[in-house]
């Protein structure tokens, strides 16, 4: 039996913890007793073949699915239990999120959308656009401000996507599958700055990925594998850190 996780600091309640999580969609079960602990500003990858059961423990982490079995815990605190408006109100406050295919807002223009979580949380407009503007030269940007979804490469729009994920500095980071949909070699530049971000904010961040380059970048990795966490994979890389991984 392999352990769930590095576990926390002395006194420190994990980041993030699944305690024999099950959900079935139907008949379907998609995960059967999965059990994981995130530390806090941990970067975990979760790998393992497709329909495995990794988006939807991401889903159950992250307080969009809410398990038929088993709990979940986000700073020691259960989730399961919330309702949906605290659920969705945890979201906010507390989480960011990049998918797969950006899904940006068309209608709105980059910075717009950038914006977005702050005018959620009740930043007023101007200073949610002048802090979202904040994050185009970092995240290699300049100029795009104005641009919709519909003007921006595939790279672009996803480092747009992760501007909005990390603009209101959430304590955990969800990124499901936040290259799949690049080329490698833009993938990798977004990863780079998803990471660089990530630490320089002490964020929590839990990518699930079917990319080992990926995976790389993280602290540790686990593999899903029919609905449970089965086993840990060893830590990418111990003596170089994620810029110096060889590729
Ligand atoms: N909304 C849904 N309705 C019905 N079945 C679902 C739904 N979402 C997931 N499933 C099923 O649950 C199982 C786990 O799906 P999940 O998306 O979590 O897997 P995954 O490991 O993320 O797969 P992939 O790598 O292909 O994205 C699969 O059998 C899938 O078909």
């Amino acid at each position: 039996m392999i352990g769930p996780g590095p576990g926390p600091g002395p006194g420190q309640a994990p980041a993030l913890e699944a305690r024999g999580v099950e959900l079935s969609f139907g008949p379907t079960p998609a995960l059967r007793g999965a059990d994981l602990t995130v530390a806090p500003g941990e970067m975990l990858a979760i790998m393992g073949p497709s329909g495995s059961g990794k988006s939807t423990l991401l889903h159950c982490l992250a307080g969009i699915l809410v398990p038929d079995r088993g709990e979940v815990l986000v700073d020691g605190r259960r989730t399961d239990l919330l309702d949906e408006t605290e659920r969705s109100a945890l979201r906010r406050d507390r989480f960011g999120f990049v998918f797969q295919f950006g899904q940006l807002v068309p209608e709105l223009t980059a910075e717009e959308n950038v914006a977005l979580p702050l005018l959620l949380g009740g930043t007023r407009r101007a200073q949610a656009l002048e802090t979202a503007r904040g994050w185009f030269a970092r995240l290699e940007l300049d100029g795009l401000e104005r641009r919709r979804s519909g003007e921006l490469s595939g790279g672009q729009a996803q480092r747009v996507a992760l501007a909005r994920g990390m603009v209101a500095r959430p304590a955990v980071l969800f990124a499901d599958e936040p290259t799949g949909a690049l080329d490698s070699l833009t993938g990798e530049r977004v990863m780079d700055l998803l990471t660089a971000a990530a630490r320089e904010q002490g964020t929590t961040v839990v990518v699930v990925t079917h990319e080992a380059r990926v995976a790389a970048y993280a602290d540790r990795e686990v593999i899903v594998r029919d609905g449970k966490v089965t086993s840990l994979g060893p830590v990418a890389s111990t003596t170089t850190s994620p810029g110096q991984v060889q590729r």
